[in-house]
């Protein structure tokens, strides 16, 4: 007789009868959770395994801990790739949710770097070039509720020790148990780069697209490096950057002693059934002192003539292809500003009708890069990109997010992002280069934009 829990004699019977390496996954509803305690308090156990992501609203927060399965693949068909080893991995899935409630069951968490053509840097060699996690153990807070979502996979002969070493790591993890704070290690140097190389690459971008009458806009990212004398406490970033960032996208994701997180403003697709929401959002300006100079500021960046042209290619790009993919697709005529903490920018929402067996994977395919992290013409820019930049952008500027098994799922742009590698964290940023660009101003630009990461790493001014 099995006694405990009650799906663990179905548990067991499911192994039994698919012999073993098939998904088994079960929802709970709990009282209540905190996502970013949750991930902390599994770092005993699943450290170099978890992920963290709040969607711009906070409506969805997740937390994952350990991969019962990682879907990876480098090859030309990446996302195709990685779709079908999802399917594969839940055609044979016994799920037990009874909740409707989207990103509770089995999800896939993770995302696609920016370009695998671009040759590969050192610092991002624990990041497979795209890949996703299974989570054993997932925590979904969605409007105030908390879902927890276990899942498990293993061989015949150890499926009841598996159950209930599971159920005993979450009860643990979920019982308000707090994780010893990491040590705070102190900034010894900021390395900036070669800030003139830089300025002199954005020059050699405005000079291809006065030469080139098709390309119209190259984005160009700077990375900056800064090192510490012990390892840079990733969970007290990511715990900074969701309190300090409540307007963004914020994500860590973890691959061995890496971590890659960041808050990022800007989406790249949500898709719910049959709705498919995507973002337009470039053109940038600072943050006022007072709210009048901010508001001056603001009208001045939807008057500027530069920056609506470089949003204006990001519209035209996502409406044509959202109208290849949808059949309806809604874009307002006209940008509205978006402000964050650090930093305001020209935003249009795209809304478009899909079909509903749709994968979010598609969109994403197609939509990435966007000319806000690319440019246009997407394939043009991308050769002057890995011509000018000299560096892999790793997963910086490129989807990170989730899917679940009815393959709805929310993806962000990574920007605002680092990757912090034991006593390192590398930090990006990257502008929008267009004819009329100024080399100085751009560099100012990526400034501001590293700020919210410089902050979470304890290296910058409040
Ligand atoms: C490239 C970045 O941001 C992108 C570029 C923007 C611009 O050029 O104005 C604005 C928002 C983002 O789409 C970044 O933050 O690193």
């Amino acid at each position: 007789m099995i006694k405990g829990h009650p799906l663990k004699g179905a548990f067991v019977d499911f192994i039994k009868e698919q012999k073993g390496s098939a998904l088994f996954s079960y929802v709970e509803k709990v009282e209540e959770g905190d996502p970013i305690r949750f991930y902390e308090n599994g770092k005993e156990w699943y450290k170099g395994e978890r992920f963290y992501f709040k969607d711009r609203d906070a409506e969805r927060i997740f937390a994952g801990l350990g991969s019962v399965s990682t879907i990876q693949s480098a090859k030309d068909n990446r996302f195709e790739d990685i779709e079908a080893q999802w399917d594969q991995l839940m055609s044979q899935a016994s799920v037990h949710n009874p909740y409707d409630i989207y990103g509770t069951g089995p999800v896939a968490f993770g995302g696609f770097s920016f370009d695998p053509l671009q040759s590969q840097g050192e610092e991002w060699s624990r990041f497979a070039s795209s890949f996703f996690y299974v989570p054993e153990m997932m925590m979904t807070v969605y409007n105030g509720d908390t879902y927890i979502t276990v899942n498990m996979i293993c061989e015949e002969q150890d499926s009841e020790l598996l159950f209930d070493r599971i159920e005993k790591r979450k009860q643990t993890i979920l019982s308000h148990m707090q994780h010893p704070s990491e040590k705070e290690s102190v900034l010894m140097e900021l390395r900036t780069g070669d800030t003139c190389a830089w300025k002199q690459s954005v020059q050699s971008a405005v000079d291809e697209i006065e030469r080139d009458d098709e390309l119209k806009k190259v984005v160009l990212a700077r990375k900056v490096t800064a090192v510490f004398d012990g390892t840079v406490p990733s969970d007290r970033v990511l715990r900074r950057l969701d309190e300090g960032q409540p307007d963004s996208f914020v994500f860590a994701i973890e691959a061995m002693d890496s971590c890659f997180l960041g808050a990022s403003p800007e989406r790249l697709v949500k898709k719910r059934a049959q709705t498919v929401l995507t973002t337009c959002l470039a053109g940038s300006t600072a943050r006022g002192a007072t709210a009048e100079e901010d508001t001056e500021l603001a009208d001045a960046l939807l008057n500027d003539g530069k920056n609506r042209i470089e949003h204006d290619y990001v519209v035209q790009m996502i409406r044509h292809e959202m109208q290849k993919m949808c059949h309806r697709v809604t874009v307002p005529k006209e940008p509205v500003v978006m402000k964050v903490r650090d930093i305001q920018h020209l935003y249009t929402p795209v809304i478009g009708e899909a079909a509903e067996e749709d994968s979010i994977l598609r969109f994403v395919q197609t939509l990435h890069p966007t000319p806000a992290l690319g440019g246009l013409p997407g394939e043009k820019a991308l050769r002057v990109i890995r011509e000018l930049e000299g560096m892999d952008r790793g997963f910086y500027a490129a989807p990170v997010g989730w899917m679940d098994y009815r393959k709805n799922g929310e993806f962000a742009v990574a920007i605002r992002s680092g990757l912090v590698v034991q006593n390192e964290a590398f930090l990006y940023a990257g502008c929008g280069v267009v004819r009329d660009s100024n080399p100085e101003t751009e560099l100012e630009e990526t400034n501001m934009k590293l700020r919210p990461m410089l902050r979470a790493i304890g290296g910058g001014n409040e």
